[in-house]
């Protein structure tokens, strides 16, 4: 199956062609670890996943890498502010070293909360300034760089094509400049070396040809990425705020360095957008896993709730819409839970699953085939293969899911899963006849945070 993929950078849906038959090197920028992950940060993780999974899916082997950045990420766009980590580490009062760590580990338990696969590498911007200075070393050796005094830049004019990805009117922005750009040559240049200024103020520093300091933010992952995949590799992603200056200036870095585009694809998933909380770390105020699980909400429902958009179009989150695909959700695998012992999938329903993923991967019109899957007349068996066999795409641990029923009678077990199916279902005088059922084999049932208990009565 060969999916037809958007690509940002020539704004067309294109039939994704593998550099290496049969394998995919995709990178996906990482988080900037000076705070916890918010649920839209999550949002762009869970589209990554989901497009790794469909890769899988249609027989590809993937090689995944992610960054962690955790250096050199200003708190504004304009190469200047304070770096992100240095910040975190005041607010936090731990070091920029342990806040790395601190919110690395919490990330990657975030991935696991939300069943979203680990990259096969893992690269952090501190652990690769040897291969940040070389590049930079080149980048200055072929004439793409200038020097002012808090650092070395690199020159957008000397690039015709600088900006393409994000179709930037270069003359526009720089006639309309607002922004004091300080020793800049024009306003999108940026830093690919800050100075460090007062030589020990700084916690993370390192020497350079250039004076003591540290890397610009974009100049990692033109690094990182040539060195873990290659100079030239299938599909690079992001959320759609990095097409303007990141990935803007990741191009033009590996253009001036290698000759070559990065990479053939170029995705982006919309934002997750919220009414009720502004979704940004800077801002202090935002919903996290954690901020879920408070509320009794599994983490999966979220993931959940993000299938049920396209991932090019925004997410409005709110109460109600997470409630609803959390009841969804619950319906969801309350109903597998009950389907038994698997056959054989449908092959007319995976034919039309793939199809739906194969375009641009529509996991919403993908979710709605499920569903209308689950309430055909196909028998059980083939019910429950089928829907493993999506759920390989969806991520939604499925087939794994059982209501909390080990070491209870067989009878009760079943009395429990149609009891777990009602609830979902909200047919709440069912579930009471159901619990009095339960009580007439001596079991009495309590609804707890992690769903039914029988206790013996
Ligand atoms: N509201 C959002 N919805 C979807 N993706 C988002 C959102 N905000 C940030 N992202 C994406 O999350 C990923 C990680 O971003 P990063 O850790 O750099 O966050 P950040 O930009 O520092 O956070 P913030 O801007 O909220 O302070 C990036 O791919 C970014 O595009
Ligand atoms: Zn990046």
């Amino acid at each position: 199956m060969t999916l037809n993929l958007y690509d940002t950078y020539s704004r067309s849906l294109r039939e994704l062609q593998p550099i290496k038959p049969g394998h995919i090197s995709l990178y996906a920028c990482g988080p900037t670890v000076y705070d916890y992950a918010h649920i839209g940060n999550l949002r762009t993780y869970i589209f990554v996943d989901l497009l790794r999974r469909a890769l899988e899916y249609s027989g590809l082997q993937v090689n995944h890498v992610m960054n962690i950045t955790d250096v050199g990420h200003l708190t504004s766009d304009q190469d200047s502010g304070e770096d992100k980590m240095e910040k975190g580490s005041q607010r936090t009062g731990k070091t920029a070293w342990e806040i790395a760590e601190q919110y690395t580990r919490a990330f990657k338990q975030d991935l696991a909360s939300l069943n979203i696969q680990e990259p096969v590498t893992w690269c952090s911007a501190t652990d690769h300034i040897a291969d940040q200075i070389e590049f930079i070393a080149d980048l200055e050796r072929k004439g793409f760089t200038y020097r002012t005094a808090d650092g070395i830049y690199f020159d957008t004019s000397r690039q015709p094509d600088y900006g393409h990805l994000a179709r930037l009117d270069r003359a526009g922005l720089q006639s309309g400049k607002r922004v004091d750009i300080g020793d800049k040559k024009q306003i999108t240049d940026f830093a690919l070396w800050k100075f460090s200024g007062v030589v020990g103020q700084r916690q993370m520093e390192w020497d350079s040809p250039w004076g003591v300091g540290f890397p610009g933010w974009h100049i990692e992952c033109s690094a990182m990425s040539a060195r873990h995949l290659g100079e030239y590799f299938d599909i690079h992603c992001g959320g759609e705020d990095h097409v303007p200056v990141h990935h803007s200036n990741e191009i033009a870095q590996t253009e001036a360095r290698y000759g070559t585009r990065l990479a053939n694809f170029w995705l982006h998933g919309a934002f997750l957008k919220s009414s009720e909380a502004k979704m940004s770390k800077s801002s202090g105020a935002f919903v996290r896993v954690q901020t879920l699980i408070d509320r009794g909400v599994d983490p999966l429902a979220f993931r959940y709730l993000c299938l049920t958009t396209h991932y090019r179009s925004q997410l409005s989150f709110s109460d109600d819409a997470l409630d609803s695909a959390a009841s969804g959700f619950e319906r969801m695998r309350a109903l597998v839970a009950r389907l038994g012992e698997p056959g054989v999938p449908d092959d007319g329903y995976l034919d039309r699953f793939e199809a739906e993923l194969r375009h641009d991967l529509n996991f919403p019109r993908a979710l709605a085939l499920a569903w209308e899957m689950l309430k055909s007349d196909l028998p059980d068996a083939s019910k429950k293969a089928t829907i493993s066999r999506f759920d390989e795409a969806f991520g939604l641990r499925l087939a794994l899911w059982t209501p909390a029923v080990v070491g209870v009678p067989p009878a009760l077990a079943e009395l429990m899963a149609r009891r777990e199916l009602a609830r979902a279902e909200r047919r709440w005088s069912d579930a009471d006849q159901l619990r009095i059922q339960a009580r007439s084999i001596g079991y009495e049932l309590d609804d707890t945070a992690a769903g039914q208990q029988a206790r013996r009565m």
